[in-house]
């Protein structure tokens, strides 16, 4: 039997069931969001580095009541702030191996960005709170809500008594926020293994682009992460005793900063711009259909005015350049009041988006050779040393013109009863090209949620309806990436 939605599309009778056990348990669903949500899985801070353990054991456990096979992988340490931590485990999992399946690879990360009702949050940020139909808490939406949604989907499959149509192979990794250090290494490794009978992979962690309507996400960018550390004495000074006497580290610091980036955005960093793809009128002519009120953009963030003027504009800003954000300086003092020192060291933070066929370590270089020669010209005698967070992570871009993102295009229309806007992303997710490479086939960046969910800010949240009906969606494309016909090879 199957059921009509409201403008006449018909729904194929195991999604109504499967969509109606997804509406029953909705309160269930926000449940275990804040179970996950209340674990502070911070890959940033080396001392909550158990926590991101913990977290990877606690979706372990959720993968084995599903019936998955699971394996939760070492991936070495790193150095952290000078000292050595083991990186999280890397959960891969597999459920169902029936040849005549088609096999699917679900990516998430449990890992969220640091968070501290200090920074500004209406609510404690590690305890999932529901205003307004809305669920805020770090991870909600980046990405514990969408990974959540996945096991949901399949729960809903399996209690309601419907064949899961699809093998399912599960990448959750613990350090996404981090530039997912040593996630490539351990994928290479599988490919002729874990990886092989993979027909298509699939990733929940982008963004509607504005609040309404639901997209699919073909292009990302990548990203390289900077540090420049300063060091002028061994301890902190009172500026009052020292001031006039020393050359000091933050000075440094921000003569090198202020000559990244100008006020438009431009870097200034020489030859950054030479890789970007030129602008084609075809691609030209893809900004002016996207749906995006720029008006509604900025007023949600209260940005006193858009960087560039026309929508066009802003997309190719985003998506199709790259951009620099300087993003903040340890060791600086930045509590309330005046602590009148001279921090001993500083470390300056900031990070280029970058576009496709720009390579993160020619970039790496550039930015090196840049700041070097500004540091030429300063003559200090203090010590610099400039830092970078894993190798970078390589922007990623598709053709969304086939049968994959075709299945995900009807799962939307089942759900939304709407078509669904191809966008481009201005994030990074450092494992998509590497995923499209160890199984050599098609990449598709599935949203679940909106917008203006305030990924990395504060009051990060997930609207109920976005983490519903995202559930929904997830077990409509698992049933339409079913239908394709693979032909073997
Ligand atoms: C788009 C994705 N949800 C995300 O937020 N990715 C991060 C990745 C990151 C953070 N630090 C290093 N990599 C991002 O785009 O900032
Ligand atoms: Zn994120
Ligand atoms: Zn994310």
């Amino acid at each position: 039997m199957s059921k009509a939605t409201k403008d006449q599309r018909v729904l194929p009778a195991p999604l109504v069931k499967i969509f109606s056990y997804v509406d029953e348990h909705e309160k269930k669903f926000i449940e275990t969001l804040s179970q996950a949500v209340s674990i502070k899985s911070v890959s940033a801070d080396p001392d909550l580095r158990n926590d991101v353990v913990k977290m990877m054991q606690w979706a372990q456990v959720k993968l084995i009541e599903l019936g998955a096979t699971t394996e939760l992988c070492d991936i070495g340490s790193q150095v952290l702030s000078g000292k050595t931590v083991p990186l999280p485990p890397v959960l891969l999992g597999s459920l169902g191996n029936n040849p005549k399946k088609n096999t699917i690879c679900l990516y998430g990360h449990l890992d969220v960005q640091p968070a501290d009702i200090s920074d500004g949050w209406d609510s404690e940020p590690f305890i999932l709170t529901e205003r307004n139909s809305k669920l805020y808490g770090r991870g909600s939406t980046d990405d514990k809500g969408p990974v959540l949604g996945w096991l949901h989907a399949i729960e809903a499959y399996q209690k309601t008594g419907t064949d899961l149509p699809v093998n399912l192979k599960f990448v959750f990794e613990g350090m996404e926020e981090s530039g997912s250090i040593g996630l490539d290494q351990l994928l290479i490794k599988k490919k002729e293994t874990f990886f092989n009978d993979v027909d298509y992979v699939c990733i929940s962690d982008s963004y509607w682009l504005g609040t309404e309507k639901p997209c699919l996400t073909y292009g990302l960018r990548g990203m390289c992460c900077f540090g420049i550390e300063i060091e002028g004495s061994s301890k902190d000074l009172h500026s009052g005793m020292y001031g006039g006497t020393v050359y000091e580290a933050m000075s440094d610091l921000i003569f090198i900063l202020n000559q990244l980036v100008d006020l438009k955005g431009n870097i200034l960093i020489p030859g950054i711009n030479e890789d970007i793809e030129p602008l084609s009128d075809k691609e030209k002519e893809l900004y002016d259909k996207i749906q995006f009120d720029v008006d509604a953009y900025i007023n949600e963030i209260s940005a006193s005015q858009p960087l560039q003027e026309t929508k066009q504009q802003l997309l190719m800003n985003n998506w199709r350049y790259p951009s620099l954000s300087i993003h903040g300086i340890e060791g600086a003092f930045s509590g309330p009041g005046f602590k009148t020192v001279i921090p001993r060291k500083v470390i300056g933070k900031f990070s280029i988006r970058l576009v496709p066929n720009q390579d993160p370590l020619k970039i790496s270089k550039l930015v090196k050779d840049y700041i070097k020669s500004i540091w030429e010209k300063r003559q200090s005698p203090n010590k610099l040393e400039i830092i970078t967070e894993g190798d970078g992570g390589n922007p990623w871009m598709t053709d969304p013109f086939n049968p994959h993102y075709l299945a995900a295009h009807k799962a939307t229309e089942s759900v939304y009863n709407i078509e669904p806007d191809y966008t481009r992303g201005g994030g990074s997710i450092p494992v998509t090209l590497t995923l499209q490479e160890v199984t050599g086939k098609n990449v598709l960046l599935l949203p679940m949620g909106s917008g203006d969910d305030g990924a990395h800010s504060q009051n990060e949240k997930i609207e109920v309806r976005n983490y519903i009906e995202g559930t929904k969606l997830m077990a409509a494309y698992l049933y339409e990436v079913s239908k394709i016909k693979i032909s073997s090879p």
